[in-house]
């Protein structure tokens, strides 16, 4: 069994993170999804509420395979940990693929005991706009021990910042929309909006 991993901050979970999603359940037997808290970033969202946004961008994706799920219990701010669980759950048999965009490539060297995981997983990396995918970055992680895969993906040009930043509703599906609405979430952003607009 070939089993994609995709963890993601989720904050929030965008139309990004669901094309991405939708395309990795056409070509894995599984897709197994967590929110995490990232060590390298701070958060504006508590996780429940992102685990919430991920739980509705998922139920959202018509996949007549079945085979979305997230798994919550998974998440751990060290992917390393995550791997075990998963082992732990679907058995040392099973084929791992992790998932990341083409902008973490030059971060991935420095998340925790690096070789170790990427001696476990298959590494599927799915292109970014803006972030292009250059030799020298391929070719330190691939010394990591690296076994690269490019996704054959057009995943839509959005951001978790870009909704942050300037609440741009392209970025977010409607069923996410509405429960920031609902729970009054990154009101922040929606007041300096305001301020702008007034101006
Ligand atoms: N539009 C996208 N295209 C390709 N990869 C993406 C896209 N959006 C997210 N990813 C990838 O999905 C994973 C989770 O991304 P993350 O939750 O950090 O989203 P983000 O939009 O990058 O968030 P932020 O703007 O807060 O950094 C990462 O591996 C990231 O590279
Ligand atoms: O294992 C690590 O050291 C590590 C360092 C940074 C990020 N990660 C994971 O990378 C995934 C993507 O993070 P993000 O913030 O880009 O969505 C998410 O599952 C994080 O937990 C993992």
């Amino acid at each position: 069994m070939k089993i994609a991993l995709f963890g993601t901050s989720a904050d929030p979970p965008t139309a990004g993170h669901q094309a991405i999603i939708k395309w990795l359940s056409q070509h894995y037997d599984r897709v197994v999804i967590w929110a995490a808290d990232n060590p390298f970033k701070s958060h504006q969202t508590p996780l429940q509420h992102r685990v919430a946004m991920l739980h509705l961008l998922i139920d959202d994706i018509h996949a007549p395979q079945h085979n979305i799920s997230l798994e919550q219990e998974l998440s751990s701010l060290r992917t390393l940990e995550t791997l075990d669980k998963a082992k732990q759950r679907w058995g040392t048999e099973t084929e791992f693929t992790l998932v990341i965009g083409s902008d973490l490539l030059p971060q991935l060297p420095h998340w925790y005991r690096i070789e170790d995981l990427l001696h476990q997983v298959q590494l599927l990396v799915v292109p970014r706009s803006g972030y292009v995918i250059d030799q020298s970055s391929l070719q330190t992680v691939e010394n990591l021990g690296a076994k690269i895969a490019i996704a054959q993906l057009h995943a839509p040009d959005v951001s978790s910042t870009a909704y942050r930043n300037s609440g741009d509703p392209e970025a977010l599906t409607p069923p996410v929309i509405d429960y920031i609405h609902q729970q009054h979430l990154y009101k922040c952003q929606d007041a300096s909006k305001k301020s702008l607009q007034i101006r």
